[in-house]
C-alpha cells in the first residue's frame, strides 16, 4: 500500500469534496461585481486549500482534446526520435522517464526519480527571436521533434495560447483576492512570461515499491498551475490536516493550484499545496500541466496588503530567473553538475 492510501482519508471524508469549484463564467464575461466576488471565493481557497477547481473557464473542450491526443502522439514516437530533442538547459523538450527527482521537496523524503516522461513546451519563439539568438536564460525556442505527427505542434500550440489568456485572467483575479489593484502583476509577466506546459505521461506501475511514485510528493514551484486531466486517476492532494486526498475528476473543469511563487508574494499568506501521483490505475495515464510564471526578470517582493504586524516580511525580494533555476537544479537530474547527480 502506498502513502497515498496510507494516509488517506476515509471513504466518507473523501467523499465530501474540501476541493471548491469557481465558476468563472461571470468574471470572464465582465459582468459588474462578479470579479470582487470570485475574488472573494479566491481568497479562501488560496488561504484555507491552495487547490480549487474552475468551470465555465472558456477554453473549449476540444482543444483540451486536441491537446491529450497530441500528447498521446508525441508520447508514442519513437524513442530516438524523442531523445533528439532531450530536455535543455532551459528545462524545453524530452524528459525521459526518471529524469526528475523532487529532491527539494520539504514534504516527503524522496529517493527515487519520478515513473514519468516529459514533453515541455513554451511560447512558440521563432528561431531568429532576438532572445533565443542571445541564447537568454529561459528564454529558448521550442525543441519539436524532427518528424512530428500531423498537427501535434499546432494542437499543443493552440492549447498553449488558449490556457495562457485564461492564466492572465486568473493573475488578474489573484490580485484582486490580496486587495490590490487587478494589474498589480502584469507588469511582472509582460513580455512573455515564463509559461511552460508539460505533457505527462506516467506508464501503470504494475508493482507499487515503496517510496515510487509517478510524481513524488511536492509543490510546485510556479505562480499557478492549471491542470488537464482524464478519467484515469493517481493524484493526490495533501489536506492542511496532513491527510491525502483523491480530488475527483469534474467534467468541463481544471484543477488548479497555487505553486511556491505566489506563495512567497503573497508573504506566505497563500498556501503552495503538496501534490503527487502513483499511477496504480493499471493504465497509462496522461496529464497537462500547465505552469504560468512571471518574467524572468520580475523581482518577486512580499505583497504590501500582506505585510503586517502579525506577518512581518517572510522572505526579501528576489529575482524570479534566480528562483527558477535553483529550482530546476535542485529536481532536474539533467540540471546538476555531473558530481553531483553521482555520475
Ligand atoms: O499529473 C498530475 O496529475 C499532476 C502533475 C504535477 O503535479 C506536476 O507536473 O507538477
Ligand atoms: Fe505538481
Amino acid at each position: 500500500m502506498h502513502l497515498f492510501k496510507q494516509q488517506g482519508l476515509s471513504g466518507e471524508e473523501q467523499s465530501r469534496t474540501p476541493i471548491p469549484v469557481i465558476d468563472l463564467g461571470r468574471y470572464l464575461a465582465g459582468e459588474p461585481g462578479s470579479r470582487e466576488a470570485a475574488a472573494a471565493e479566491l481568497r479562501r481557497a488560496s488561504e484555507e486549500v491552495g487547490f480549487f477547481y474552475i468551470s465555465n473557464h472558456g477554453v473549449p473542450e476540444e482543444l483540451v482534446e486536441r491537446a491529450f491526443r497530441a500528447s498521446q502522439a508525441f508520447h508514442a514516437l519513437p524513442m530516438e526520435e524523442k531523445l533528439s530533442i532531450k530536455v535543455n538547459e532551459n528545462n524545453i523538450g524530452y524528459l525521459p522517464m526518471a529524469g526528475s527527482l523532487a529532491a527539494s521537496s520539504t514534504v516527503h523524503k524522496n529517493t527515487k526519480p519520478n515513473l514519468n516522461e516529459s514533453f515541455f513546451i513554451t511560447h512558440d519563439r521563432p528561431a531568429d527571436h532576438p532572445d533565443v539568438i542571445a541564447g537568454k536564460p529561459l528564454r529558448s525556442a521550442n525543441q519539436w521533434p524532427p518528424s512530428p505527427p500531423a498537427t501535434m505542434r499546432e494542437d499543443m500550440v493552440s492549447y498553449y495560447r488558449a490556457v495562457h489568456g485564461l492564466a492572465d485572467r486568473l493573475v488578474a483575479l489573484f490580485a484582486a483576492s490580496l486587495d490590490l489593484p487587478p494589474d498589480w502583476f502584469d507588469a511582472s509577466f509582460a513580455n512573455e512570461s515564463n509559461a511552460t506546459i508539460r505533457f505527462i505521461h506516467y506508464p501503470p506501475q504494475d508493482v507499487i515499491e515503496e517510496n515510487q511514485f509517478g510524481s513524488a510528493p511536492h509543490t510546485d514551484n510556479s505562480f499557478l498551475t492549471i491542470l488537464a486531466r482524464t478519467e484515469v486517476p493517481g493524484l493526490a492532494v495533501r489536506l492542511t490536516n496532513g491527510k491525502w486526498f483523491i480530488p475527483p475528476l469534474i467534467p468541463g473543469t481544471f484543477l488548479v493550484n497555487l505553486g511556491n511563487i505566489l506563495r512567497r508574494w503573497s508573504n506566505d499568506t497563500y498556501l503552495s499545496t503538496p501534490h503527487g501521483v502513483v499511477n496504480d490505475s493499471g493504465k497509462d495515464r496522461y496529464s497537462i500541466a500547465f505552469f504560468h510564471n512571471p518574467n524572468p526578470q520580475a523581482v518577486i517582493t512580499p505583497v504590501p496588503t500582506r505585510v503586517t504586524a502579525e506577518q512581518p516580511v517572510q522572505h526579501e525580494p528576489a529575482l524570479y530567473l534566480d528562483l527558477a533555476l535553483a529550482f530546476y537544479r535542485a529536481n532536474y537530474l539533467h540540471q546538476k553538475r555531473p558530481a553531483e547527480a553521482g555520475a
